[in-house]
């Protein structure tokens, strides 16, 4: 019998079973951002502890950089002191650091994989839940919390309990003008925010097979919406094609070992997995979300839930506090909802793919009157390449506010943040009540067209009819 990439990984990487019955886990690549390691940084000192392979480790700062003014210090004195603390821990510990002046700052989950330092068959952990998102190179990637942090730091290692795989195959070709967001939005629809617990989600099928490294990135980034601690894709060519002479990538005769190495890695065609989930591309329409759950998602054509059509009185106080909270109308259709602000950005939907698939359309496009419309490059070099491209004029033609790099809207911790209860079309990947910086602001995911689709129109739209989207 065969085994999956996850067994693989998984049997290379476990240097011990701890006295509770978990496993000890060698991590190849740890990154860190200024949110969750000061404290990590801190027990280490208290522990009298040095980091074990400051090579294996990288830091960017992300979450709470503003995006349009960067000049420190910051407005925010708690920002300020979280970048200030992250450059005390690098430079002291010896740690690589993607900073603000390096032209290579970016969200964490952007950052690694156009550095090449996400690499198949490795481990790779961060301080963030979103890590799963470097499972598109193949690899286990998964977010850990603040003490693991630390004794990732301390021991390159982390106690962990193996996970379950499913395997979700997508079929089939997908339709115009839909996109590898609304894949992850459809699976998670389909198995549940909870559905994940207690597996790695392996994606696969020709809709995968044909995925950009950036699609596969943007589903892999959402397995932890689905409840998957992390998510992967097999690599391949196109995996190997992305990663091609980025900097901390081999070179020469490395590189066809490395090539070599990471193949091995791939699932066996016999391997076996706990469960296995068929899915229809053709199913797959352009999706948004409701509700305060990345579960709560309706195809563009369909019309928010009614609780009086729920199938239990569980699914109806869930669907009355969703709407409740977002307040909107039960069983009218979700088109044509009022937006307030449009948010294009973050690890799912910030990197150049996305825009320079928006550009493609937004081109003589006008931001509707009242809407309040921001793209967020993901990273400093996709900010690079979209104003080298003339990207960046076409979204500000089209009265977008172009920003520097960041977490930006996507969680607000920093100066991006809704007033009151504004509804944000948003490219991002969680809806919970309060997301976005205001504590009754509203979110509806989906992907970074529709979102310009909303900017334009100043409604929840169909991005297919707002632009003439043709068979990519
Ligand atoms: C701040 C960080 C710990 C958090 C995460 O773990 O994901 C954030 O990135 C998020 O998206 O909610
Ligand atoms: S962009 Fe959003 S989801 Fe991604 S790391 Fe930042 S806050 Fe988390």
């Amino acid at each position: 019998m065969g085994k999956n990439l996850y067994q693989k990984v998984w049997d290379e990487h476990a240097v011990g079973t701890l006295a509770d019955g978990r496993t000890q886990l060698f991590i190849g690549t740890h990154l860190i951002h200024e949110v969750t390691s000061p404290q990590a940084f801190g027990m280490l000192r208290d522990l009298g502890l040095s980091v074990k392979y400051p090579h294996r480790t990288f830091a960017t700062v992300d979450h709470i950089v503003p995006t349009d003014n960067q000049q420190q210090p910051f407005a925010d004195p708690l920002a300020d002191a979280m970048i200030t603390e992250l450059r005390k821990n690098v430079q002291e510990f010896g740690i690589k650091y993607f900073d603000l002046s390096s032209g290579m700052q970016g969200i964490v989950h952007i950052v690694g994989p156009e550095q090449g330092i996400t690499q198949p068959g490795s481990t790779i952990v961060c301080g963030d839940s979103h890590t799963a998102t470097h499972g598109a190179f193949g690899a286990i990637a998964f977010g850990i919390g603040t003490s693991q942090v630390r004794d990732v730091l301390a021991t390159q290692t982390v106690a962990m309990e193996k996970l379950n795989v499913r395997r979700i195959n997508v079929e089939g070709k997908l339709r115009p003008g839909v996109y590898a967001k609304d894949v992850a939005l459809h699976i998670i629809r389909l198995l549940g925010a909870n559905g994940g617990i207690g597996y790695a989600y392996e994606y696969g099928g020709s809709v995968f097979d044909s995925f950009t490294m950036e699609e596969r990135m943007t589903v892999c980034n959402m397995s932890i919406e689905g409840g998957a601690r992390c998510g992967y894709v097999n690599p391949d060519q196109t995996t190997y094609d992305y990663l091609e002479g980025r900097p901390y990538t081999p070179k020469g005769e490395g590189w066809d070992a490395a090539k070599e190495r990471w193949a091995s890695y791939a699932s066996d065609s016999d391997a076996e997995y706990e469960d296995v989930v068929n899915i229809d591309a053709a199913d797959i329409a352009p999706t948004v979300t409701w509700g305060i759950s990345p579960d709560h998602g309706v195809s563009i054509s369909e019309s928010i839930p009614d609780p009086d059509q729920a199938k239990d009185e569980v699914e109806k106080s869930v669907i009355e506090e969703a709407l409740e909270y977002m307040k909107l109308p039960a069983g009218t259709p979700i088109k044509g909802v009022d937006v307030d602000v449009a948010f294009i950005g973050s690890c799912t939907n910030g990197r150049i793919s996305d825009f320079r698939e928006v550009a493609a359309y937004l081109k003589g496009h006008k931001v509707a009157d009242g809407v309040k419309a921001i793209a967020v490059p993901g990273s400093q070099i996709t900010a690079t390449l979209c104003e080298k491209e003339g990207i960046d004029q076409i979204f500000t033609d089209a009265g977008f506010e172009w920003r520097a790099a960041g977490c930006s809207m996507c969680l607000a911790m920093n100066p991006d943040k809704l007033i009151g209860d504004q509804l944000c079309a948003s490219s991002s990947n969680r809806n919970f009540k309060g997301r976005q910086g205001s504590p009754i602001g509203r979110t509806v995911l989906m992907s970074p067209l529709m979102v310009a689709a909303a900017a334009v129109t100043g409604k929840i739209a169909d991005a297919r009819e707002v632009f003439t989207v043709s068979e990519s």
